[in-house]
């Protein structure tokens, strides 16, 4: 792994209803994400967070399509630092804000013409605004992100669907919606519910993970992690947990196995909101996590 990270903060809560998921980078700042990555011998530039205004909600809104406006925004400004980042050859590291700043991230990462996606969910976040049960956008960035949806979120950076269906993998799926199964199907992506992973075990799943997009051929691959794709046991502080998750060692075995596999050239963990937790325990595991995908060892 390159030696250098930029920390990209996005202190945005828009893409869902729960008010307190804009203090996760401060959160997870709190919890020593950068003497942790400095204690690994990674120079960490910590770009601070992207500017997000704090609107009123409007109420004259698009119900399919929550906060439009707002999250076209911030997306937009995002995908122009991740862009910075890798054109400057850092990792980038962006810090949530709630998932539908990834939209922004994937975007960023243009540079990848084949990039390959690890998406570590409860949810598959690949709702459009006809199949939404919410109207909430960070239930869709994976679905933006291969061109469907709405134009403004489609195009953002630039026009054109961002990745591969067939260059995405979800981990540690549990809450599908209807419309979300039937595009998984048709589209025929890689997922591993909660089902393989009881059943095949972690390790099992990462080295199928791992080499599917070795065999693939990307020239990179973007983690994107939502620490609700832990059980809420372990991670309190999200707005939309769902018993039955990953457990906290399994989670760290994938990062450990991500980090040995060396094929990682972004990432992005997001839904820490301290509201929601108890005294930053969901920070303290993000950047456990961090340490582990970016070299720290038991012994
Ligand atoms: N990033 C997340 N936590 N997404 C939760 C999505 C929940 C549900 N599938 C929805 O579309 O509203
Ligand atoms: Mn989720
Ligand atoms: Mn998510």
């Amino acid at each position: 792994m390159n030696k250098s990270v930029a920390i990209i903060g996005v202190p945005s809560d828009y893409g869902q209803r729960r008010r307190g998921v804009d203090m996760g980078p401060s959160a997870i700042r709190y919890a020593g994400v950068v003497e942790r990555l400095e204690a690994l011998g990674y120079a960490v530039k910590d770009e601070g967070d992207i500017r997000v205004e704090k609107a009123p909600i409007k109420k004259d809104q698009n119900e399919k399509l929550l906060n439009l406006d707002e999250v076209v925004e911030v997306c937009s400004k995002l995908a122009q630092k991740v862009e910075d980042a890798v054109n400057e050859n850092h990792i980038p590291l962006v810090l949530g804000g709630d998932h539908s700043i990834a939209i922004g991230t994937l975007a960023g990462l243009e540079k990848y013409k084949n990039l390959g996606v690890i998406w570590f969910d409860a949810h598959a976040d690949i709702n459009t605004p006809e199949s939404t049960p919410s109207g909430n956008i960070h239930g869709m960035p994976l679905a933006v992100s291969l061109g469907l949806g709405h134009e403004r979120l489609t195009s953002i950076h630039h026009a054109g669907p961002k990745v591969k269906a067939e260059n995405i993998i979800i981990i540690g799926a549990r809450s599908v919606d209807e419309g979300e199964r039937e595009l998984i199907k048709e589209k025929n992506i890689k997922v591993y519910t909660m089902h393989e992973v009881d059943r095949l075990g972690m390790t099992a799943v990462m080295e199928d993970a791992i080499r599917y997009l070795q065999e693939r051929g990307v020239d990179g691959v973007h983690l994107s992690l939502d620490l609700d794709g832990l059980d809420p046991l372990y991670t309190p502080g999200v707005g939309t947990p769902v018993a039955g998750g990953i457990t906290y060692r399994e989670s760290h075995l994938a990062m450990e196995m991500l980090q040995e596999a060396s094929i990682l050239t972004s990432v992005e963990f997001v839904e820490v909101n301290p509201i929601l937790d108890e005294k930053n325990k969901t920070a303290n595991v993000a950047v456990a996590l961090i340490g582990s995908l970016f070299g720290e060892t038991l012994v």
